[in-house]
């Protein structure tokens, strides 16, 4: 995992940051569009539910929420312990900090039914436990084929070891509850964003 980071302590000032964190939200931003100008154009069932329009405001809406959340992850180090898997601070599981509260989320995301969404992938998709709540029915939009497609390692990537390393300054203040927090929901909302441009 690379440590270090753009914002470096020298540059100090509040406008600084902002513009550094504004110029990685950016190259951020592009990333994602890369990869999803890469996956075949597909075109959109329009149904009565789900329309081109309403697929381009929830785009809209999950970019609004991409760069909040990154403002806030920025607001902690790096952190580098979570992602480093040589501290093993979880006795007993191998892995990184992030790989095992990332598995931890999404089992109990499961079972409240997150992953019945033809729109949400899980990153830790081996054993997850089924939904306890009822299962609800969700509109068939989806091209079968596009479906299969899965860049969640690609996002994983591009996000620990390349971007976040920008985005955020070195350090450790040992904040790795809300640190993880903050990269697991980026990465959802993140995910979920993917899923729908590749459909679209
Ligand atoms: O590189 C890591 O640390 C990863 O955990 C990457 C990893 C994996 O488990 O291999 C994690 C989740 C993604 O869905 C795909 C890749």
């Amino acid at each position: 995992m690379a440590s270090g980071g753009l914002v470096s302590s020298s540059s100090g000032t509040m406008g600084c940051s902002l513009v550094l964190i504004m110029l990685a939200v950016m190259a951020f931003s592009r990333c994602i569009i890369c990869m999803a100008t890469a996956v075949e154009e597909r075109s959109l069932l329009e149904t009565a539910e789900f329309t081109l329009d309403s697929v381009r405001q929830s785009l809209t809406g999950q970019e609004d929420t991409i760069v909040y959340r990154l403002i806030e992850r920025a607001k902690f180090p790096l952190n580098s312990r979570l992602y480093d898997q040589k501290y093993e601070l979880v006795p007993g599981s191998p892995g990184t900090l992030i790989q095992f509260l990332f598995k931890q989320t999404e089992i109990v995301q499961a079972k409240a039914g997150r992953y019945l969404n033809p729109e949400e992938t899980p990153f830790f998709p081996e054993n997850l436990p089924p939904s306890v709540i009822q299962d609800r029915t969700y509109p068939v939009f989806l091209h079968l084929p596009a479906a299969s497609v899965n860049v969640n390692n690609i996002i994983w990537d591009v996000y620990f070891n390349k971007f976040l390393p920008l985005l955020v300054k070195p350090g450790d203040d040992g904040n790795y509850a809300a640190t993880s927090a903050s990269d697991i929901e980026l990465l959802q909302v993140t995910e979920d964003s993917m899923c729908l441009q590749q459909h679209k």
